[in-house]
């Protein structure tokens, strides 16, 4: 079975494919490439606020920007198309969502049915829109809000896949050693929780990973240049290191506390 493939891997029946702390974190890094190729993406555009405007936008029959319009009806399609029947997937905006129309998929329960209760993406949208976007877009309007808001959308998805991840990351270091872990979850101490399930070299190791890939695969490729790119990247390495030391990493964290306060429910 392709190992990089972990939505499938995690589908699977039987614990000859159960999760282990190496597939878990080779589905991270995978992610990772999603993440740095969808910033690249959304770089293409300057700022382009209006996208961001509930006055500008001014759909009928909707109150809300045409980010926020983008994004509640792709998601409508998507959940028609079963995309949020998996447990990796967790909608921007869960109320009324359609139901899927596609047959169900068995998704074998690797994860405590509490999982389903977590949803972060609140805290998610918000330091993408308020913190990060300005971080690597530059200033400007070139009137591309549709594109605009379907490229950022594609960001949020998979920054939320990788943060919820935290689900799996947590079930597995909880299967692990359920003796470390269940004295803290009984207590309901959550820093004790956070100094358990932290990896400092880990961390240390993914920060300095993400801004590789971002010069990677953010450089203009030419046939005949002598030096690459010049130090120029279509997105900042620093800022993919610092989206992931304060935003991702922390917020993945966040999640592995809230899954494991609820392990033993
Ligand atoms: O790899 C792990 O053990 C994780 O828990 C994932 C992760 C991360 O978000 O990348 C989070 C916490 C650890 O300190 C290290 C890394």
């Amino acid at each position: 079975r392709d190992s990089n493939c972990m939505a499938e891997a995690l589908s699977d029946s039987g614990s000859a494919n159960a999760p282990t702390i190496e597939s878990v974190r080779e589905s991270l890094i995978r992610q990772e490439d999603t993440i740095v190729f969808g910033l690249i993406e959304r770089a293409r555009f300057p700022i382009n606020s209006p996208t961001y405007s509930a006055s500008y936008a001014k759909i009928p029959g909707f109150t809300g920007s045409l980010a926020q319009f983008v994004a509640h009806e792709t998601e409508a399609l998507q959940a028609k198309a079963g995309r949020f029947t998996s447990p990796e997937e967790n909608p921007f905006f869960p109320k009324d969502l359609p139901a899927s129309l596609v047959p169900s998929q068995n998704h074998t329960g690797v994860l405590h049915p509490s999982a389903a209760s977590i949803n972060i993406n609140k805290s998610i949208w918000d330091f993408y829109f308020d913190k990060l976007l300005a971080l690597f877009a530059v200033p400007g309007d070139d009137g591309n809000y549709a594109a605009t808001a379907a490229s950022d959308l594609v960001c949020l998805q998979a920054l939320s896949r990788r943060i919820h991840y935290g689900k799996f990351v947590a079930e597995v270091k909880f299967k692990e050693s359920p003796k470390e872990y269940e004295p803290a979850i009984r207590a309901k101490n959550r820093d004790a929780l956070m100094k358990l399930l932290t990896v400092e070299s880990v961390e240390e190791a993914v920060k300095k990973r993400v801004a590789k890939k971002a010069m990677v695969f953010g450089q203009e490729v030419t046939l005949n240049s002598t030096d690459g790119s010049n130090g120029k990247y279509k997105v900042d390495p620093s800022v993919l290191s610092r989206l992931y030391a304060e935003w991702v990493m922390p917020l993945t964290k966040l999640v592995q506390v809230e899954y494991l306060l609820r392990r033993l429910d």
